[in-house]
């Protein structure tokens, strides 16, 4: 291929590059100007509708045009990990190559790709963990960041999202690449020749510009320059063209009841709509979707009769927690005969939001909302049910256009995405509490006092993360990271958990708390969610393995019997309790990675630590068993307050039928026959804040006694503040982990 000349396999063309009608997706019409514009530029800010090729056709772009862009090795972000794993199956079906081997993905605690990987997809927080872990030996040098990454070309994808991570990535993307314009130094390696490409179909291209042509700007406002600093070269792209057009229809007025509305919009589409064509309909969260799921049977038998809905309506859920299988099933197409008569109605949540192509799908309803982590600390941080932003609504209405013309119907007035809805969400930065992304940024060696944040975070956050990371024992009382935070960073799980963890691996009871870091870190809930009609079965299953003293010792005993079973027989373990296989399996490859770096130097030094730092002040004998010798899961609970102790309630009160429980191991086996009247049992948070409630799902609600004191995971805001994942505490414990 000559210079000038532009790439383009013949496989690609063959397995399905372009469009189901033949014509070629709009990315390659322009793939010329893109390969001009790459090879002239540092940084790369593209734009492009949603399934025009951007994410499927651009690393296939720059790779088969190396001798333009000098690309062989390129990685590709996504924000979830479904999207990851499906677009990389389907570049892979693309190059006609096995998935794992020239195309492969990594996501959290699954890695299919090797060595001779060329086009790599991964999560954001793959990625950041990727260039800290490579990170030792610059953080030796105080001249350059502690940022490697060794590809020719990074790929940030879905940009206009902003998570925690993404935002990490571009400002340690940009600190990299504008040091290597300063440096003198020649650099040969790939690590330090990549080049970035920020991308989205709905991000504000002007502010990703303008952020990277800017100079420097650490968070302090200080002049703090390394290098001299050339400005990076950065260059716009707007691929015009969609493949297919979507109609968007909206209602005249807001909707009361979303769910509902959702439900009748999909059966109205099946009544009216011809065939083939699914239906992708959004919702929040998994409990919306498994409502809906029971609704719309309901609906169609009592219109259609059981017989006609069962024949022509396959009803499915897809959220990240799903099995595997069942997410597979979720997205692909019904066999090519039965689709003049038969529809898919897929409930979701925002997984298939973004990036993913569901085949079949010509019809999206978009109920207008979706969950959201807030609260800049970590005991107020809280899910919450919000509004989406018109970025997120584009998306969504996106996925009805990638095979042919599409329609998406909005559950909102199409006032509504001006009068409600903001442009883009709100960057995670600036509402989350912080306390990971600094830990990370202190093992990097970078004060983020420092960092060149594209949106600052409020100093309030900044102040939350580095006293609970101060609190934590990560940080001494100059905010330097010392041994215990280091080892916390090496760990892949947040904050809390870490601290827990470390803390266990000091009292001797590590492998427990690695399957109990594992359970809390992994995405999903253990207990799948089952229908109405199921759910007393469930429950009778369930209780067999559950704990009084919570969910997390609940869970924890799951975990435990699963593992002690042959894998033949943990199938029809986790049938037997309606417990998610698939997340189960994620825990158990997380639990193996955690007791793999227990054993690393890092992780080591900073139990050590614990000792003689954390607790230099305090009794050498406070750990010791108390007399009588060690009650069950004590340690363990001990070990949790250390790292949860930001996340502790009291009782307000107790129901007038109940007597407040005493300690904590005397309450085991309590259980009442039916869930308590604890449903309203209200709890505040021991750092002040609103009034809590348990969730409904909490083993808690079998007790007959409420518990005194509890520690929980995390809040969520529905119709009250509920806390989930529970578990009993003796208050004792915490002026212990504490030190008051
Ligand atoms: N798994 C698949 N099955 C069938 N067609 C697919 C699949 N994945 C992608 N395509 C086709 O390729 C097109 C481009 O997909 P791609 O994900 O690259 O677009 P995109 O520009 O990244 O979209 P978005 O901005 O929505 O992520 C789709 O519109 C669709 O026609």
């Amino acid at each position: 291929m000559g210079s000038g000349a532009v790439g383009h396999r013949e496989s690609a063309a063959a397995n399905g590059a372009g469009t189901p009608t033949g014509q070629p997706l709009p990315i390659l019409v322009h793939a010329r100007d893109i390969v001009d514009a790459y090879a002239a530029c540092d940084v790369l800010v593209l734009a492009g509708e949603t399934g025009c090729g951007k994410s499927t056709q651009l690393p296939q772009i720059l790779l088969d045009n190396r001798r333009r862009t000098g690309v062989s090795r390129v990685v590709i972000t996504q924000p979830r990990r479904l999207a990851a794993i499906s677009v990389a199956a389907r570049v892979a079906h693309e190059r006609e190559c096995e998935l794992g081997t020239q195309v492969g993905y990594a996501v959290r605690f699954e890695n299919k790709s090797g060595p001779g990987t060329q086009i790599r997809y991964v999560t954001h927080g793959v990625l950041l963990r990727e260039a800290c872990s490579s990170s030792t030996a610059s953080l030796r040098s105080q001249e350059h960041s502690a940022f490697h990454l060794n590809y020719d070309a990074v790929i940030i994808d879905e940009v206009h999202e902003r998570d925690l991570n993404t935002d990490l990535l571009l400002g340690m993307a940009k600190t990299k690449l504008l040091e290597r314009k300063g440096s003198a130094v020649a650099k040969s390696d790939a690590e330090e020749s990549f080049k970035l490409v920020v991308m989205s179909a709905t991000a504000d291209i002007a502010a990703f510009t303008d952020f990277f042509s800017a100079p420097c700007r650490p968070l302090n406002g200080s002049q703090r320059q390394v290098h001299p600093q050339t400005p990076l070269v950065v260059k716009q792209l707007i691929i015009p063209g969609r493949a297919f057009p979507v109609e968007r229809l909206f209602t005249e007025e807001p909707v009361q009841e979303y769910v509902n509305a959702a439900v009748t919009a999909c059966a109205q589409i099946h009544a009216d709509e011809p065939f083939p064509g699914d239906v992708l309909c959004f919702l929040s969260g998994q409990d919306e979707i498994d409502a809906a799921c029971a609704l719309l049977k309901d609906h169609l038998e009592r219109y259609l009769g059981k017989k006609r809905t069962k024949h022509e309506v396959l009803i499915m859920a897809l959220y990240a927690t799903l099995a595997p299988e069942e997410q597979q099933r979720a997205i692909e197409p019904l066999p090519v005969e039965v689709r003049a008569q038969r529809r898919k109605i897929i409930f979701s949540t925002n997984v298939a939001e973004t990036s993913i192509t569901i085949p079949g799908v010509r019809y999206v309803v978009d109920s207008g909302m979706c969950k959201m982590r807030v609260g800049t600390s970590a005991s107020q941080s809280s899910l919450q049910i919000v509004p989406i932003s018109r970025a997120q609504a584009a998306q969504r209405a996106g996925r009805a256009g990638r095979e042919c013309a599409g329609k998406a119907f909005s559950l909102y007035p199409e006032r509504a995405l001006f009068s409600v809805m903001p442009e883009f969400e709100p960057p995670e930065i600036t509402r989350c509490d912080l306390a990971s992304a600094m830990l990370t940024l202190f093992a990097l060696g970078t004060d983020v006092r420092h960092f060149d944040f594209m949106d600052a975070p409020s100093a309030q956050g900044v102040q939350n993360a580095l006293e609970l990371l101060v609190d934590l024992g990560a940080l001494d009382e100059h905010c330097e990271m010392n041994a215990v935070g280091r080892a916390m960073a090496a760990l892949p799980v947040g904050a809390m958990v870490g601290r827990a963890f470390l803390e266990a691996m000091r009292a001797g009871c590590a492998q427990s708390m690695a399957m109990m870091a594992a359970l809390l870190s992994v995405e999903g809930n253990i207990y799948a969610s089952v229908r109405p009609e199921r759910r007393a079965a469930a429950d009778k299953a369930r209780r067999h393995e559950a704990s009084a003293l919570g969910d997390m010792i609940s869970v924890l005993n799951v975990f435990e019997k699963y593992l002690s079973l042959h894998p033949r027989e943990r199938g029809a373990y986790c049938r037997d309790l309606f417990i998610s296989a698939r997340t189960l399996n994620a825990a158990r490859a997380a639990y193996e990675q955690l007791l793999k770096l227990q054993q690393t130097r890092t992780v080591r030094q900073g139990a050590n630590a614990l000792c003689r730092d954390v607790y230099r002040a305090r009794e050498p004998s406070w750990w010791s068993e108390p007399a009588g010798g060690p009650r069950p899961r004590m340690q363990l609970q001990r070990c949790l307050v250390a790292g949860f102790s930001r996340h502790a309630a009291s009782l307000l009160e107790a129901p007038p039928s109940s007597r407040l429980s005493g300690s904590p191991n005397q309450t085991a086996g309590e259980f009442a026959v039916a869930p308590s009247s604890s449903f309203n049992v209200r709890y505040k948070g021991l750092r002040g804040g609103p009034e809590l409630f348990v969730h409904p799902s909490s083993v808690i609600h079998w007790r007959r006694r409420p518990p005194h004191c509890i520690l929980y995971q995390e809040i969520l805001i529905t119709s009250k503040l509920y806390v989930r994942n529970v578990l009993e505490i003796d208050s004792a414990w915490l002026d212990e982990a504490t030190g008051s």
